[in-house]
């Protein structure tokens, strides 16, 4: 239980009928959780606006209403908070109820189109290894000091990410290393939070149905530097067009990493091959088990961080060669005949595109690469035909599938991506709605030897098809059909 008055310190609102003086038993803002005692807060939404059921949550038990517009009755038993933006109002507010945990871990922040779950996951086994404790907060899963709980979204809207974060200090944890979506910076989800520093990985092609345009993507994307405090570390990809822009009107501490241009923290690929990468970083040679040059910005990032973290170098790349990446990105496994399965999580052109060129630059000779590929339904329609596309020049025989239709027609997802193929690659393409037989088909197609690439759904143990989760699992599939 806490007062109004507590939780609503920081939140800039217009007008509050009735007492700051009230006791709230909990923070909701969809009216179908609703609980005695508790605030609702009106969020407007995609698609509905939570103003058009603040009556159905008073009925239900709320007893104080956070909203933008008054409805045209209002209860004088519960009170209202009229605030500009409830959503803002709402991560505020969260991280207020639960006593602003970020402010009492080192939160570092990770964001970019991909990598990020690469990231913030390596340093998390980074710094549990070097004998911390710590929280993850990630697309795959989310860590409270060694204790799984399930991931919902890349970045937990800001009640269940503020709960989190408040069970890690409740259990010692020194640092919480997290994933900074898009939508959760144009949410607000991550108002309030208390960040110690934030990383940038790169920006490509992807969420233009929600951003609308590549620049709005960009300046999501910026604002959460743009917020960063003075006491914290923004490090950039210097090598990303877009790496310096991101931190040019931060007041946090700017560092950056690099292959290839001038950066603070700079590593060199001496090997890429099936085994791993051997990197020279800061002058040291290291082995790493993760493979491809975008995995060596990855763990260049992972290493720069921990520097900017105040730890010691030859410690850290001791432990960080000795780490695997995160589940369902880049995991193989190779069948009694020899064809090699590659399950990788690459749902954006950009990631198609790097997660290919590895599977080239470390082959040993000319063995085929099959790559079995679909684009999430109800997602950003302009990079399928892009990562068909792009799938069509870097393989030598292509698939097009499912991932995750969603609430369209699986048929018309494979039509957008077929718009992609040159007519001159059509003949070595296949179109099979069903990822299962387009699994099954790449292995018949496959000599010993060859490569299959499974893109899309990497960690994912579900396909979504009209709101319903049915369980799928590539690397258990492709584990079947190697049976
Ligand atoms: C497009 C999007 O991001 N939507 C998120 C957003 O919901 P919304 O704005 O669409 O909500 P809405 O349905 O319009 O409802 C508006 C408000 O009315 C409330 N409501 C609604 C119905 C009702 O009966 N009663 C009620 O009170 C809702 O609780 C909400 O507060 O806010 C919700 C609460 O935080 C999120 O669960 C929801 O995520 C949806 C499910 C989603 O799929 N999001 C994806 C795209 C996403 O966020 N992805 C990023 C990762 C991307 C990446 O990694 O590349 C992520 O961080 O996971
Ligand atoms: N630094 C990188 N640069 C480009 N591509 C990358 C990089 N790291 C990983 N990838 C590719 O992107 C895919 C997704 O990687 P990862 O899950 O780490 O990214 P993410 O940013 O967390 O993605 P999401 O937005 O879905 O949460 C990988 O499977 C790989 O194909
Ligand atoms: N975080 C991304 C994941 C995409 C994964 C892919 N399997 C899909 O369903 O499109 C999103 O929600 O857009
Ligand atoms: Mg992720």
């Amino acid at each position: 239980m806490r007062y109004l008055s507590d939780i609503i310190e920081g939140v800039a609102f217009t007008e509050l009928q009735g007492s700051a003086d009230v006791e709230i038993s909990a923070i909701v803002f969809d009216s179908r959780k609703v609980v005695p005692g508790c605030m609702f807060v009106a969020v407007k939404g995609t698609a509905v606006d939570g103003h058009d059921y603040i009556d159905q949550a008073i009925k239900d038990g709320a007893i104080v209403v956070i909203c933008e517009e008054l409805p045209a009755h209002t209860a004088t038993e519960v009170d209202f908070l009229m605030v500009a933006d409830s959503a803002k109002a709402l991560a505020i507010i969260a991280a207020n109820f639960y006593e602003n945990p970020s402010s009492n871990l080192k939160l570092v922040g990770v964001t970019g189109t991909n990598g990020k779950t690469t990231i913030a996951t390596l340093l998390y086994k980074l710094f549990i290894d070097m004998g911390y404790k710590c929280g993850l907060l990630s697309t795959v899963e989310n860590q409270v000091n060694g204790r799984i709980v399930p991931s919902t979204h890349t970045t937990p809207d800001p009640v269940a990410l503020n709960k989190l974060l408040a069970d890690m200090v409740y259990e010692g944890c020194d640092y919480c290393f997290m994933e900074v979506s898009s939508h959760a910076i144009s949410q607000h989800r991550i108002e309030g939070l208390t960040f110690s520093g934030g990383i940038f990985s790169n920006l490509t092609h992807d969420h233009l149905d929600y951003h609308k345009t590549f620049d709005s993507y960009l300046k999501a994307k910026k604002t959460f530097f743009d917020k960063l405090p003075k006491s914290a570390f923004a490090l950039t990809n210097g090598d990303d067009k877009n790496g310096n822009v991101m931190l040019q009107n931060t007041a946090a501490h700017k560092k950056s990493y690099g292959l290839k241009s001038m950066a603070d923290y700079k590593a060199r690929i001496i090997e890429n091959q099936f085994g791993g990468l051997l990197l020279n970083i800061d002058g040291e040679e290291v082995w790493f088990k993760l493979v491809g040059t975008f995995n060596a910005y990855n763990l260049l990032a992972v290493y720069a961080a921990a520097m900017l973290l105040e730890q010691d170098g030859s410690k850290v790349l001791v432990s960080l060669s000795k780490l695997t990446g995160a589940e369902g990105r880049f995991e193989y496994l190779v069948a009694p005949n020899k064809v090699i399965g590659i399950v990788d999580y690459a749902h954006t052109p950009d990631a198609v595109q790097n997660v290919l060129s590895t599977i080239h630059d470390i082959r040993k000779g000319n063995e085929k690469v099959i790559t079995v590929l679909g684009c999430g339904g109800d997602r950003d329609k302009t990079k399928r035909p892009i990562m068909a596309k792009v799938a069509c020049e870097w393989s030598d025989k292509v698939i097009l599938t499912s991932d995750n239709p969603r609430t369209e027609d699986p048929a018309q997802i494979i039509k957008d991506m077929e718009a992609g193929v040159d007519p001159a690659f059509k003949r070595h393409t296949l179109s099979i709605a069903d990822r299962r037989e387009a699994i099954k088909t790449a292995f018949m197609l496959a000599q010993p030897g060859d490569i299959i690439l499974l893109a899309g759904k990497g960690h994912e143990k579900y396909q979504e098809i009209n709101g319903v989760k049915n369980h799928f699992d590539d690397m258990e599939e492709l584990k079947e059909v190697f049976k």
